[in-house]
């Protein structure tokens, strides 16, 4: 591996270490509801995995599973009871839906004070407002892994590209936060190469594999690639790879820091919902940010 890799792996194990301590030192478990509706197999996957690193940090985990015929009623009242049960402070509902169900109307019903996804429209006015809440996962694991590599982030130009509610724009904010001067392009934006090659900070999260080429990086920029795109690899025996947004092969010369895909945001954006289900626990009872998990 080449030094400038940044290690998405190592950063989530660490975070998630510290939320175990964390959780060690409050009187009472936090617990986080996973709410899986059909048979996915991809979707499936990823519930295991959360519900496992939740179990591994010394959190509670109840999953509700429910059958792809399941009515948008029948979702919405499972989403009612937990926010009516004392004992369950984060709910996490896996998206996609089925095609039957309205998202929108579901993600509505969650308490925001239990919205460890930060996908609620109150988490995402209090994060507009620079009120405290619940953050969206994947940002604030962007973030954690510049500071990782950049340290304070103050005055330093951010170009993220994509707007998407759930990524491009909580990640802007996020950044905006941290005293960054942020760009947010997009597929209408006039000479994205150039405007990308201004950024200090590159934040790819488009969903188009290996669109980011070496001439669109300015030379130690720190590059943190938020696309996780699978793609046909004969080569494989699955047939297939995951690959970013990045041009890997050609951007790792030219980067001062960059992360791999499989092994760079993705493991933070779990690690991040752990962070934010002792958050939850916390900021519901009127405790304080535990210690190791301030950002
Ligand atoms: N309510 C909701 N919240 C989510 O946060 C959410 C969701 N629904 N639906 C699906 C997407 C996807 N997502 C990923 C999380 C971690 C990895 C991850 O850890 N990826 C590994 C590779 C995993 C592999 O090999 O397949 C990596 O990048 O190293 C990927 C994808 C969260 N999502």
């Amino acid at each position: 591996m080449s030094g400038n890799l940044i290690d998405g792996k190592q950063v989530a194990a660490r975070l998630r270490n510290d939320v175990a301590v964390a959780v060690k030192s409050l009187a009472v478990t936090p617990t986080l509801a996973v709410v899986l509706v059909g048979d996915d197999p991809a979707s499936h996957v990823y519930v295991r995995n959360k519900i496992k690193f939740t179990r591994e940090t010394g959190m509670n985990s109840v999953e509700q599973r429910l059958p792809a015929d399941t009515s948008e009623d029948a979702v919405v009242e499972t989403v009612r009871a937990l926010n009516a049960d004392p004992d369950v402070d984060g709910i996490l509902v896996q998206l996609p839906l089925p095609d039957h169900i309205n998202s929108n109307r579901v993600i509505a019903e969650i308490d925001p004070d239990k919205d460890v996804d930060g996908l609620t429209e109150v988490s995402a006015g209090r994060l507009l407002l620079g009120k405290s809440g619940l953050r969206p996962c994947t940002p604030t694991g962007c973030v954690i892994l510049a500071k990782e590599t950049l340290g304070d982030l103050t005055g330093k130009h951010c170009v993220v590209i994509g707007r998407s509610i759930l990524v491009g724009k909580p990640t802007a904010l996020l950044f905006l936060e941290q005293n960054c001067t942020v760009t947010i392009a997009h597929s209408r934006t006039e000479n994205l190469s150039i405007v990308c090659r201004g950024a200090d900070i590159l934040i790819p999260a488009v969903g188009r594999p290996n669109m980011v080429k070496a001439d669109w990086i300015k030379a130690g920029a720190c590059v943190i690639d938020v696309g996780i795109n699978r793609i046909e690899d004969a080569s494989r025996k699955s047939g297939t790879r995951l690959v970013g947004d990045v041009d890997f092969a050609e951007a790792e010369p030219v980067a001062g820091a960059i992360t791999p895909v499989p092994g760079g945001v993705g493991p933070m954006t779990i690690a991040c919902l752990l962070r934010n289900t002792v958050l939850a626990a916390c900021a519901r009872r009127g405790l304080a940010v535990p210690d190791g998990l301030a950002i």
